[in-house]
Formats: C-alpha cells, structure tokens, sequence
C-alpha cells in the first residue's frame, strides 16, 4: 500500500552569496534547489561569472561536462581526423624533394603524435586524459613545424607551409581541441620555450622576428578565441543547470501534487478517489486472469457517540490512530488500505483466500482492540471497536466492480446488525 507522504521540511530559499555553490549537504538543506537557482543566476547575471574559473564543485562539473563533449566529439570526427593527417603526411612525402629524409621522418613523428589521441579515445582507462593527450599531440606537431622551419632556406616552400601549420595548429590546439584554454596556453608556451632549445642542439639559425610573429601572434590569437569558445560554454552550461534544476523542481511539484490529490489528509492513508483507481485495475487485471476480487469494508462502531461524547478533535485523533493500526496491517506490497470517508475504511488484499481473508479481518479487528481507547458509549465493547464486511466477487462481462462494493457494504451492514465487533463474509450474497 502507499505510505504517508512524508513531510517535507520547508526551507526558506536562503540568499546565497555570489561566488559560493551548493554542496551535497546543501542539496540536503535545500530539497527545492533554490539557493542552487539563486547561485547559478547570480554567476549569469555578473558580467566576471562565465569568464572566470567557477566555485569548485560547479567548476569540477563544468570540466567534466566538457570533457564528455570533447571524447563525444572527438569519437565523431576521429577518422576525418586521421584521414587529413594521412593526407598531409602523403602530401609531404611526394612533395618532400631535396628535402626527403626530414620531412619524412617529421611526417612520421606527426602522423604518431596525432593518432595516439585518436587511440587513446578507444581505451577507457586512458579516455579521462584525453586533454593531455591533445596537448601533446598539438605541441609535438607545433614543434615538427618550428623544426621544419628552422631547418629549411627561406626559399623552399615546405618552410612557408610550416608556418602557416604553425598558426593552424596554435589556433586548433585551443579551439577544435577543446583544451582547457590554460592547459592550451601551456603546451603552446611550452613549445616556443624548446624551440630556441631545440635550435641551439642542432645547431640551426634562430630567427626570432618569425618566432615572435609566427608562434607569438597566433598564441595571442589562439587565447583569444579559446577564451571566447570556453565563456560561451560556460554561459551554455548554467543555462542548461539552472533549466535541470527547474526540470526537477516542477517534477517534484506535480509529484508532490500527484500524491497530495490521492492521499486523505487526516490519516495520509491513499484517498477513495486513489481507492476508485486501485480497484477499477484490480478488477481489470482479475477479469484477464479470470481470478477473484476481494474486498473490505471497515466502519468504527459507534463513532458518533465517540465523537459526541469525547469532541471531534478527540474523534479525528482516534481515527489516526485507528488509520495507523490498519495501515500496518497491509503486510504485502500488493495489499492496499484506504480511507474511503468519515470513519469508514476500504482494504483489497489481492491473491489471498477465504481463509486468508478471515485471517486479516480477525489481525484488523484485534489490531483496533490492542489499541485500547476508551469509548464510554460503544454498545460492542468499552473500548473502539471495529465492525468489517468482506465481500468476493469474480470479474465476468456481466458484473462490475460496483457489484462488489455493494456487496462488501451490505456484510459491513450485517456485522453490525448483528452485534457489531465482528466481520462478515459474503460471496453472493451469504454467510459468515
Ligand atoms: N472526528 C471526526 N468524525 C468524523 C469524521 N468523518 C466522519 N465523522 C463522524 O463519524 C460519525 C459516523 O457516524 P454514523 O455513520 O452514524 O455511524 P456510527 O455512529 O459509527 O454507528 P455505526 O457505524 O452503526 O456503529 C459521524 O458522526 C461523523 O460526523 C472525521 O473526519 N473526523
């Protein structure tokens, strides 16, 4: 049967300050994810909260959101990937002239440099560093270009190709790659600092003009539109935060509204109209199965004298107290126990028996009795006492379900015609 509906402990949407975020024990203080809301607007509304880094927790979701994006993307476009790096390394290698022996073995370095990413994306356990494997693959070809042109006379064109691959790669390494545009920053920052390093262990002629113009202007560039792709991002992912945490907040709204309109608000027991429901699908599922419905009706004697005698309030405590006793006797999932209205009570314990069914009723009546409330007015016993009418009925296309709550009604009738105290059985219409 359904359980009350726990009581949810309202708490009022603090005003969180800018720059802090929910935490777990937050999410436990704030079950409407308010001061969540109020914290991923406040970073949307300051021109500062989508171009720096954001508090930790969010930060961390950001970058792994991120990164998901990057490997979904990543595994997406990995063979046109592959397939410009052949091309580029067949290219260099019909191309290479004079020049063979180094553009094919820097073509070599590249092509390895570019596939171990794309290799990467396939092992599991290496995939979560994807981000350093872009990077290194970025700053191994930046470095292959700056050797090519270190290397090679102004007048072979292999050198201008290199240094327009410098740019493209500088650009990519902070856009298409995806990096983090620090972590970006650092592997191209890394590879301007080896190169003069690299020029002085081979013994090749620096020229620093190109350095600064090549390798500088594109790092600037590069930054700047990395810097750009990542806010964008940024205000993309708290929009989409503050969309889930509205998502949840309306689902657990109409959830809540959902429950509230099936449950009695007095008992938090399931209501008739959820009885109504319950009972119209009981019955539909026996008629498929060609098996019986049962039914209980459930009345406390001589309520009115209760309450006439001892004051409404009290009845309404009586009838909690009577709801709760009743309530845990539904010992199976499927058993479920409603409030049908005033102190009458409904129960379908389906797949039980006559003999089970008896069983239950004698468990419900006793379950009443142990709880002892004195009633100076029954006529049954000195205490509250419970009267119930049983009814069992198999669906056919000539019954309804109706048939068997009149029936359930009349032996609630019975019982108490009879003494009240008791249960009553009837299956068409007879006996005890
Ligand atoms: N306190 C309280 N009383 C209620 C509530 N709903 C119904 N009642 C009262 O329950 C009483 C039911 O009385 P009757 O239907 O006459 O039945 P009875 O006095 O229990 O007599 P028998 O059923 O024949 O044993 C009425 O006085 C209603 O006012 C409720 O939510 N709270």
């Amino acid at each position: 049967m359904s359980q009350p509906p726990q009581s949810r402990s309202s708490v009022s949407p603090e005003t969180a300050a800018p720059g802090t975020v929910a935490t777990a024990m937050d999410s436990a203080r704030d079950p409407h994810g308010e001061q969540h809301k109020t914290q991923l607007r406040a970073l949307l509304d300051d021109p500062r909260g989508t171009r720096a880094r954001f508090p930790a927790p969010l930060e961390a979701r950001y970058r792994e959101q991120a990164q998901t994006l990057t490997l979904t993307m990543q595994r997406a476009y990995w063979p046109w990937v592959a397939l410009t790096v052949t091309a580029f390394c067949v290219l260099g290698f019909f191309m290479a002239g004079e020049y063979h022996t180094l553009i094919n073995q820097l073509n070599v370095v590249i092509f390895v440099a570019v596939m171990l990413p794309v290799c990467v994306l396939r092992l599991p356990r290496l995939a979560p560093h994807i981000n350093k494997f872009n990077g290194l693959a970025a700053a191994v070809t930046l470095l292959a270009m700056h050797f090519v042109s270190l290397a090679l006379p102004d007048s072979a064109r292999q050198k201008s190709v290199s240094e327009y691959a410098i740019i493209f790669i500088t650009i990519a390494a902070f856009t298409i790659a995806r990096l983090p545009v620090k972590q970006a920053a650092a592997w191209v920052i890394a590879t301007l600092v080896t190169t003069p390093v690299m020029a002085w262990l081979f013994g090749l002629n620096m020229d620093l003009d190109r350095q600064i113009y090549f390798a500088g202007g594109s790092l600037v560039i590069g930054y700047l539109l990395g810097f750009i792709q990542d806010s964008r991002e940024r205000t993309v992912f708290l929009q989409s935060q503050l969309l889930e945490q509205e998502k949840e907040q309306l689902e657990t709204l109409s959830e809540t509204l959902a429950q509230a309109s099936r449950s009695d608000k007095l008992t938090g027991l399931p209501n008739r109209r959820h009885f109504d429901e319950m009972l119209d699908m009981q019955w539909k599922l026996a008629m498929r199965e060609g098996k019986p419905v049962n039914l209980m009706f459930m009345d406390i004697d001589d309520f009115k004298a209760f309450n006439d005698y001892y004051g409404h309030q009290v009845g309404d405590d009586c009838l909690l107290r009577v709801a709760n006793a009743l309530g845990s006797q539904a010992l199976r999932g499927s058993d479920f126990i409603a409030r049908y209205g005033g102190e009458e009570f409904v129960a379908l314990f389906p797949g039980t028996d006559a003999e089970g069914l008896s069983a239950i009723a004698h468990r419900l009546i006793a379950a009443v009795d142990a709880l002892q409330i004195p009633h100076a007015r029954a006529r049954a016993a000195e205490h509250v006492t419970l009267s119930v009418g049983i009814a069992t009925v198999t669906p056919t296309p000539e019954n309804h379900h109706s048939d068997l709550v009149r029936m359930a009604d009349e032996a609630l009738y019975t019982a108490k015609g009879t003494g009240r105290h008791r249960f009553v059985v009837a299956t068409d219409g007879s006996g005890e």
